[in-house]
């Protein structure tokens, strides 16, 4: 992708992030991100604090997925650096990899569930990183079985537990994959998307668990949204990318019209005429 010359990244003057206790859990600077000759990320900052959502926006292409993907080692960083609980993802080793890896719940929009396994297993499969190889055969810990009930219970399907996963809703589906990240005890949520795949109604729903989550548990979320109006409704603040670039940064409720068509020109973006 041919990189334009987009403006650099502007905070929205007051628009800081409100003041989160505790270091940020990610630390994002100055990262680029390539495939090959193919540069898609340049000169991104970004911070994620413990109990906030922040949602990324930004036109099919931008860079959305790529960036969270550098967040796991998924995409090649190639300048900057993307720190996540205290690693180092650039230049890190298998090993550190499998570390960081472990500690980020990821979601996404296909909710990458095992069909044919029962939603308590899809949500065991959390714990897998540290029960080991005898669990991958099905043998869970008594202590994990109680806690992947709960978590079900948390996100409102401890009914459906018993019940192959392929026979739940979309929306039920995402509830599993929610708590199966949190089964894995996560220090931040990357949901990538989550919400495409949902009716409006269900969208909702997702996100505000999301939020909910961030908020009780003091985990950062972030979250690929296409839908602006989500954003605004569901997240603390917003990074929009544009051609591999954050063209801003601010909270939610400070983003204007006029921002957003900057964000989205040249697309068709229905939700901007609607704000
Ligand atoms: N594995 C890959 N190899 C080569 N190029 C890639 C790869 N993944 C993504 N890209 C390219 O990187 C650019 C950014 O893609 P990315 O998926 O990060 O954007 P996005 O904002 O998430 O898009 P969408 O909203 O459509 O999912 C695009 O030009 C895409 O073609």
């Amino acid at each position: 992708m041919t990189l334009l010359g987009a403006p650099a990244q502007r905070d929205l003057g007051a628009a800081a992030p409100r003041p989160v206790p505790g270091p940020a859990v990610v630390t994002v600077r100055d990262l680029s991100v390539a495939y090959g000759e193919d540069t898609v990320l340049t000169g991104v900052d970004l911070d994620l604090f413990g109990g906030e959502v922040v949602a990324l926006l930004g036109a099919s292409g931008s860079g959305k997925s790529s960036l969270m993907k550098s967040l796991t080692g998924f995409a090649p960083i190639t300048g900057g650096s993307a720190v996540v609980d205290g690693h180092e993802l650039r230049g890190a080793r298998p090993r550190e990899l499998r570390t960081v890896r472990a500690g980020v719940g990821q979601i996404f929009q296909q909710f990458n569930l095992i069909p044919r396994l029962s939603v308590l297993t899809n949500v065991l499969a959390g714990c897998l990183h540290r029960t080991g190889p005898a669990s991958a055969l099905g043998h869970f810990p008594a202590h994990e079985r109680r806690r992947a009930l709960e978590l079900l219970d948390r996100v409102g399907i401890a009914h459906k537990a018993n019940e192959p996963a392929r026979s739940l809703s979309g929306g039920q589906q995402q509830r599993v994959a929610i708590a199966r990240a949190l089964m894995q005890q996560p220090r931040v949520i990357l949901a990538d998307e989550p919400v495409a795949s949902l009716d409006p109604r269900l969208a909702d729903s997702v996100l505000a668990l999301l939020r909910d989550i961030a908020v009780s548990d003091g985990i950062p979320v972030l979250v690929s949204l296409h839908v602006v109006d989500l954003a605004l409704v569901h997240s603390d603040r917003i990074v929009g990318l544009r051609d591999g670039r954050a063209l801003l940064s601010g909270r939610a409720g400070e983003l204007g019209s006029a921002t957003l068509h900057e964000l989205y020109a040249d697309e068709e973006d229905p939700d901007v005429d609607d704000l």
